[in-house]
């Protein structure tokens, strides 16, 4: 295996496998601790393995960091990239530099790079500053983000109050200089702030890097990796049963495609918040019973947030029944349903878990860092599933998505 990577949520995890696939790879996701039997792995060229530690405690993070590095460095991986956020969600007391500094010593390396930069998700790094959309991470919509408000946008800043190692940045002169390997080779020990602001500047830090053993960034640094070999082939499964959208995601890509659906016609049902909190099996079953009234070929989208007001902020209690409500649902309908489009990282991770999922095979992508996934739930159910992150994807992905799969 080329590449073991562990990501921090599991809609990280699908987007770092997708642009992976994107460059030739065959790759796979493994979810959390699940048991793999090894011959499943055989011939991939990159496993991600997706854990749901970005707002975890540190030592948790750290812990369940080192055991995913220590199954791919068993499955034989070559090299390691740590996937985190393209938009650095971490706090003072986060995880991006814990995990860092212990997949450094667990490789026995010195130094890699930080580039969290994904042109096509307008991320760019110009000056040691993260920007979103063209938009300083500071003044972006991430400053609102409930779990990680992203209040200062320099990369150095964020990352040194979570590591004792030395961080020095390398600006886009450098990366575009054809010096930047020696510039690398150079620097301290300790992590590197890479400037990139379009793909050209991500293809020069991979090549640059080529002798690393870690890599850490978003998915875009991805696209500057190719596989050595051609890699296993997988077809992707045919599926026909019926289609099924859930959102628990506030976030305004979200947001603008539930309002897509609804223009194009398509079923939207809103959770009844209350009643997931009282009742959440009166809810779940509400829901299912609607979806079940629609014609089969419809696509429902149930969803909870249709404009920001809509949130409840209660300290998660909502936010939990949200969870249990959608993933319930789509578990409750996984006999009828096998194409299914979850929006939201929390989400996505709730409902994977629901359905016992333990590998996701990848399959084509829809946009940027969003792919259709193949899995099988527990019970034997194989279905095809898309892990959306709240923010990626176009308008009319819940109208188009489904032309992709084969
Ligand atoms: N109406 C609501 N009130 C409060 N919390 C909600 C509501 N709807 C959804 N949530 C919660 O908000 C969180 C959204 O996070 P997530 O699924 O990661 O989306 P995103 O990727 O857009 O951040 C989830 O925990 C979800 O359950
Ligand atoms: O790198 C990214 O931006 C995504 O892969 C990601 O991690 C997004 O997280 P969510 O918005 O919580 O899905």
């Amino acid at each position: 295996m080329q590449l073991g990577a562990v990501a921090d949520d599991f809609t990280g995890a699908t987007d770092l496998a997708t642009t992976l696939t994107t460059r030739g790879f065959s790759a796979a996701v493994v979810i959390e601790d699940r048991p793999v039997d090894p011959a499943r792995l055989a011939g991939l060229d990159a496993v991600v393995v997706a854990l749901k530690s970005r707002t975890a405690p540190v030592a948790q993070a750290v812990a369940e960091s080192e055991a995913a590095i220590d199954r791919l460095l068993g499955w034989g991986a070559e090299r390691l990239y740590v996937k985190y956020c393209s938009t650095f969600d971490s706090t003072d007391e986060g995880n991006i530099g814990p995990v860092l500094d212990a997949a450094l010593a667990r490789l026995g390396a010195d130094r890699t790079v930080v580039v969290p930069a994904f042109p096509a998700n307008g991320r760019t790094v110009e000056d040691g500053l993260l920007s979103v959309n063209g938009e300083l991470l500071e003044h972006s919509p991430m400053r609102h983000h409930p779990l990680t408000p992203m209040t200062r946008s320099r990369l150095a800043d964020l990352l040194a109050p979570q590591t004792r190692a030395t961080i020095t940045e390398i600006p886009l002169a450098v990366v575009r200089s054809g010096a930047l390997r020696e510039a690398i080779a150079a620097a301290p020990a300790g992590y590197l702030v890479v400037d990139a602001v379009a793909d050209d500047d991500l293809r020069s830090i991979a090549a640059a890097t080529d002798d690393l053993r870690l890599l850490s960034g978003g998915a875009g640094l991805a696209i500057g990796l190719t596989p050595a070999s051609s890699g296993r082939a997988d077809a992707f499964p045919r599926f026909a049963g019926r289609r099924l959208v859930v959102c628990g995601s506030a976030s305004a890509a979200t947001r603008g495609q539930i309002a897509d659906a609804r223009e194009q016609g398509h079923p939207l049902r809103k959770v009844d918040v209350a009643n997931a909190l009282a009742d959440p099996a009166a809810e779940v079953a509400a829901l299912a019973a609607w979806v079940r009234t629609l014609d089969p070929d419809a696509v429902p989208v149930v969803y909870s947030v249709g404009e920001p007001a809509d949130v409840t902020a209660d300290g998660g209690a909502s936010a939990e029944a949200v969870e249990r409500v959608l993933s319930s649902l789509v578990a409750e309908l996984a006999r009828d349903v096998d194409r299914v489009i979850v929006a939201g990282g929390e989400t996505s991770g709730a409902v994977v878990k629901a359905l016992g999922i333990d590998v996701l095979r990848i399959g084509p992508q829809l946009a940027p860092g969003v792919c259709w996934s193949a899995a099988v739930a527990e019970g034997g159910r194989e279905l095809a599933i898309v892990l959306k992150s709240g923010n990626f994807g176009a308008v009319d992905l819940f109208s188009n998505a489904w032309e992709l799969l084969p």
